[in-house]
């Protein structure tokens, strides 16, 4: 009979992190933090939990059924485990945060959950940083967050990124003003989700193909979205995506595919998805956003998330540090001063403890350090 508790089996879709991936993991989300530290975001630290609702509610980012639940056996609430930091990010600045001057800057870092895997692969948990900025969705706003997730990512050792633009709430812009339509909004995103010609026609909606035919590498896209003729209702969103085409390009490759919506449900005019060479599925996404005071009224918000399990799962932030042996009875001046410089050392229990078996690639011999 299998026994998966006392083989130590997990639960599907969670996974330990053992050395040196742990490490890297610790490493990575710091060097990440410190450059968003640098421009000005200050840590925030929400719980692990929350009320189901606040969750809920907050921002339409989850849905009930995408939550782990439970019932809180001391008071009885259905409690929930967070599947992504923004909506407690937002619920602080618009509670206990509400009287700071804006633009507020705020960063965070820790585990998100869901019920199914968020990314590409099976894993349920994953380690979310990131940042926003409360007060304004302003291009400007953007321009800075885009910006600084692609320094932090390049000081993270990424190189080779690429940069999906997309226009979340431009089908509903258009649909409401320019480009009428006859059929209701949810079937004309689900065909323009298929990037589904046909089904556009069948619902009388052809010209919604054009957006189809937009996507693409940043240049051609731009042209052919001023080609289209919205009487002037995509102006502001064609010139801050250019403004953002500029911020990015130097550092990566940038497309655009204005009506993806996947991962944006919560983004308004403008969402933004970071790729690598060698990493698997997204390495971040960010955009703008509406968050709800208590008293219902709404502030805009732009902000982006990174995830540091794939850029582990590429080798990236494994550390440099070197391991030395220190053997028995060495003065512990010695190795402190190793320390001090940067080293690791292992100090020896007894005579069986060798280097190899401490996995030192250094030892201390006489007081001097040998390469082995
Ligand atoms: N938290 C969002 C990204 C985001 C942050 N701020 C705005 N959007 C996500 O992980 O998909």
């Amino acid at each position: 009979m299998t026994d998966p508790i006392s083989k130590g089996l997990l639960p599907e879709g969670f996974r330990d992190r053992l050395p040196p991936q742990a490490e890297a993991a610790a490493d990575l989300l710091r060097t990440l933090l410190d450059r968003v530290s640098a421009h000005g975001y200050e840590r925030v630290s929400p719980p692990l939990v929350e009320f189901e609702d606040s969750l809920v509610t907050r921002l339409s980012s989850a849905r009930p059924q995408d939550l782990l639940r439970f019932v809180d056996p001391l008071s009885q609430h259905s409690l929930a485990l967070r599947p992504d930091i923004t909506a407690q990010v937002g619920r602080i600045a618009t509670t206990r945060m509400a009287h700071i001057p804006r633009p507020l800057r705020l960063a965070y870092g820790g585990p998100v959950l869901r019920v199914r895997p968020a990314q590409v692969g099976p894993q349920r948990e994953a380690m979310q940083m990131g940042a926003e900025l409360i007060g304004s969705d302003h291009v400007d706003a953007v321009a800075e967050l885009l910006g600084i997730a692609l320094e932090a990512l390049a000081a993270a050792g990424l190189s080779d990124m690429s940069v999906d633009l997309t226009l979340p709430d431009l089908v509903g812009t258009l649909a409401g003003g320019p480009w009428p339509i006859t059929a209701a909004l949810a079937d004309m995103q689900t065909a323009l989700d298929g990037k589904d010609a046909a089904a556009l026609n069948a619902l009388g909606a052809a010209r919604y193909g054009t957006l189809i035919e937009a996507a693409g590498p940043a240049d051609a896209a731009l042209a052919r979205l001023k080609a289209l003729d919205t009487a002037g209702a995509l102006d502001t969103r064609i010139a801050g995506l250019e403004r953002l085409v500029a911020t990015a390009a130097p550092h990566a490759a940038v497309t655009i595919d204005p009506t993806e919506r996947h991962g944006f449900e919560y983004q308004t005019w403008i969402g933004f998805s970071v790729f690598a060479e060698g990493v698997r599925g997204e390495v971040g996404r960010g955009g703008t956003y509406l968050v709800r005071h208590p008293g219902g009224s709404e502030e805009a918000a732009v902000g982006f998330s990174l995830y540091v399990d794939g850029l582990v799962d590429a080798g990236l932030g494994a550390s440099r540090r070197r391991r030395v042996f220190v053997p028995l009875g060495t003065d512990a001046a010695l190795g402190a001063k190793l320390r001090a410089e940067g080293w690791t050392t292992l100090a020896a229990f007894t005579d069986a403890d060798t280097p190899t078996r401490l996995r030192c690639e250094y030892a201390l011999k006489d007081g001097e350090l040998l390469k082995l």
